[in-house]
């Protein structure tokens, strides 16, 4: 059998466990970024000064990096998102066929603009601890890599609200049909599975946040790598709204 990873079958069961694995992914980035202070100077176009560019060091890093990436065939998956769209070369290396699972109106999904904004305006302030270290580059790259991870995990949205659709197109299409956004947000939304990922997400994050030490220590005393809360809370008040917006724009798309 073979996985959605290599191409194949989607269904609730297995984009929900995608959906799962990602959360480590999103939760090691987080505990990655809690590693470094805020290091502010990232973030300053001000400070930044880099020739022939106009920008702060984290835009430099990632747009660059985003540049290279395209040519080496990163967005040719459509789980993938670019943050700069705009200035990308096409891939220059031999293409995978990807299955064309999602409706065509899906590449024009693209929300990394909030998510860019929720990252440094809301998250960041949560996670790092205030001070300056000096290591912007390496700060960079790890807010992109966690930036990507929260991106994906978004976009995969489009993936669950096609299953959902194929599952039940008698209920989607109405509501498609009628535009209503209220009445998709309804059908999609599973309350229960969102508290399970809130509270799943809080006890990956406590777990994978512990200090491993050779000698028994009191649970309670252990030293952690960062606040548990503040991965439940990006969950709750980004991760899962943002991934539920993607899933009523690709359904309004989902019938032209
Ligand atoms: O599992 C689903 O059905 C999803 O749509 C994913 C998700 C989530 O973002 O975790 C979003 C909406 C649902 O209410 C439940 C969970």
């Amino acid at each position: 059998e073979q996985s959605p990873g290599s191409g194949n079958v989607y269904t609730l069961a297995s984009v929900r466990e995608d959906l799962v694995r990602q959360e480590d992914t999103i939760i090691y980035g987080l505990i990655e970024r809690a590693k470094f202070p805020s290091n502010s100077h990232t973030y300053d176009e001000k400070y930044a000064q880099i020739p022939h560019f106009c920008g702060s060091l984290v835009e430099f890093v990632v747009k660059n990096t985003e540049a290279l990436q395209a040519k080496a065939g990163r967005y040719k998956n459509p789980e993938e998102n670019a943050f700069f769209p705009e200035n990308l070369s096409p891939s220059i290396v031999p293409s995978y066929p990807f299955k064309q699972f999602l409706h065509p109106g899906a590449a024009s999904i693209n929300i990394n603009k909030s998510i860019w904004k929720m990252y440094f305006q809301d998250l960041l302030p949560l996670l790092a601890t205030p001070g300056d270290d000096g290591n912007y580059a390496q700060t960079a790259a790890n807010d992109l890599s966690l930036l990507q991870a929260i991106s994906r995990r978004v976009h995969y949205g489009k993936f669950v609200a096609e299953v959902k659709f194929r599952d039940s197109p008698e209920d989607y299409e109405p509501l498609i049909r009628a535009k209503d956004k209220e009445g998709l947000m309804k059908l999609l939304t599973f309350t229960s599975v969102e508290e399970s990922v809130r509270k799943r997400v809080e006890k990956k994050a406590s777990v994978f946040g512990q200090e491993v030490s050779l000698e028994s220590v009191d649970n309670d005393n252990k030293k952690r790598k960062f606040d548990p809360t503040v991965a439940s809370s990006l969950y709750k008040n980004w991760v899962i709204p943002l991934t539920k917006e993607v899933q009523v724009e690709y359904l309004l798309r989902r019938l032209d």
